[in-house]
């Protein structure tokens, strides 16, 4: 009998594409009777396939009503994931409210989010409110959308008063935990986790915080390339390796406890040690469907992973989730461009940026 071959069908935006789809990957899941299968875009989604499954990483109300049909013409096809699911990670509190309601337990180490507030009006900041919210200087102002977009990932560390009449609102403030910059990104694709660590930014100290600017502003900075950070003396000075992992225990049911309240498969979060506690971890961020492709063994990995939901070997939660649109849902999202306000930063402008505004250590 031949063997029963699947269809993946993929919708990723074009980067996206280029960074995953890699000839690797394509025929190591062909070997397993994989196939994935790019979706044209300039055509409606149900007129294409059969799919098995549909793996995207696409936004707006459009796409959603694309998958709600093909889904509903298509009742056995997975949708990985929900875009009601995804839509949680594209605003930062939402994003951290999940990982509150976890319960760990764990002897060895603890894990929680940093204190942190939402801020709609510009005029309501002063260094009292920010007392008022239980934080003080340091303070990260990130955009309260992320989706994606590259102003939202442009944050501003404040320093300072003075600082504060840069931020632009709907933001959250979020207190700046010292963390020895390194930050542990944790994968997980279903089952499967990895932890790996990347560089981050550096400590504040209270002798430095008088000395600094009244602000810093920067953008992916665990994604700088090599080279932009080994310019950079305070990179030089630190070694990657000295950093410790977190136990993988820990790190494992954190990432069964998110799949479960997320109802998520593919995202990454990022972990940062606070140094004030022994032992203590706080979820800065969480990602659908981050760069896998930078993940050691990915192809096997990703491949693994088709096989198991294709086949129904899922462990962790009962099903995987049908798109279900019975509500309506807000799309807190507007596309993947890069339309620059003015003013504002491009893509990792950090050593641009560290010329003027630049961190004594
Ligand atoms: O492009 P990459 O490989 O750097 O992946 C980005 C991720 O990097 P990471 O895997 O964490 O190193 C990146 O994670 P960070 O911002 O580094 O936390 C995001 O997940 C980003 O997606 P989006 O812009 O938030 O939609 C991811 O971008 P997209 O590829 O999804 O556009
Ligand atoms: N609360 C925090 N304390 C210290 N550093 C932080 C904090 N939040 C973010 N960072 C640093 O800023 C970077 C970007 O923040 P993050 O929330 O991960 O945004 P993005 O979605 O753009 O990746 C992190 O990778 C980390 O280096
Ligand atoms: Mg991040
Ligand atoms: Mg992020």
């Amino acid at each position: 009998m031949a063997e029963r071959r699947f269809g993946v069908g993929y919708a990723l935006a074009p980067k996206k594409q280029a960074s995953f789809i890699q000839a690797t990957l394509v025929n190591l899941a062909s070997e397993r009777g994989i196939d994935l299968i790019r979706i044209d875009m300039d055509k409606p989604l149900i007129e294409q396939g059969p799919f098995d499954c549909v793996l995207h990483k696409l936004y707006g109300e459009d796409w959603r009503l694309q998958l709600k049909e093909f889904s509903l013409q298509n009742p056995q096809a997975l949708i990985i994931d929900s875009p009601e699911s995804i839509e949680q990670l594209h605003n930062r509190i939402s994003m951290l409210q999940v990982a509150t309601e976890l319960e760990i337990k764990c002897e060895t180490a603890s894990f929680g989010i940093p204190k942190q507030t939402v801020v709609y009006d510009a005029k309501i900041v002063s260094a009292s409110y920010l007392e008022s919210e239980g934080l003080k200087f340091p303070v990260i102002a990130k955009p309260l959308v992320a989706d994606g977009s590259a102003k939202s990932h442009k944050m501003l560390l404040v320093f300072n008063k003075d600082g504060l009449t840069k931020l632009k609102p709907p933001i959250v403030l979020q207190e700046f935990v010292n963390h020895g910059a390194v930050i542990f990104k944790v994968y997980v694709v279903g089952d499967y986790v990895k932890c790996v660590k990347r560089k981050s930014l550096p400590d504040v100290t209270e002798e430095n915080l008088g000395k600094l600017e009244s602000y810093l502003s920067f953008s992916q900075v665990s994604n700088l390339n090599t080279c932009e950070k080994n310019d950079d003396k305070y990179y030089k000075l630190m070694n990657l390796d000295d950093a410790e992992l977190p136990p993988l225990s820990f790190l494992t049911d954190i990432a069964r406890g998110l799949r479960r309240a997320t109802k998520l498969h593919l995202f990454n979060f990022d972990l940062i040690r606070d140094n004030r506690v022994g032992n203590r971890y706080l979820i800065i961020d969480i990602n659908y469907f981050p760069g896998y492709a930078k993940m050691p063994n990915y192809e096997s990995v990703m491949t693994d992973f088709f096989w198991d939901v294709l086949n129904q070997n899922d462990k962790g939660f009962e099903s995987l989730q049908k798109v279900s649109c019975e509500k309506e849902v807000r799309m807190l999202v507007g596309n993947k461009g890069y339309g620059e306000d003015e003013g504002t930063l491009p893509v990792s402008p950090l050593k641009r940026e560290e010329k003027e505004n630049t961190i004594q250590v």
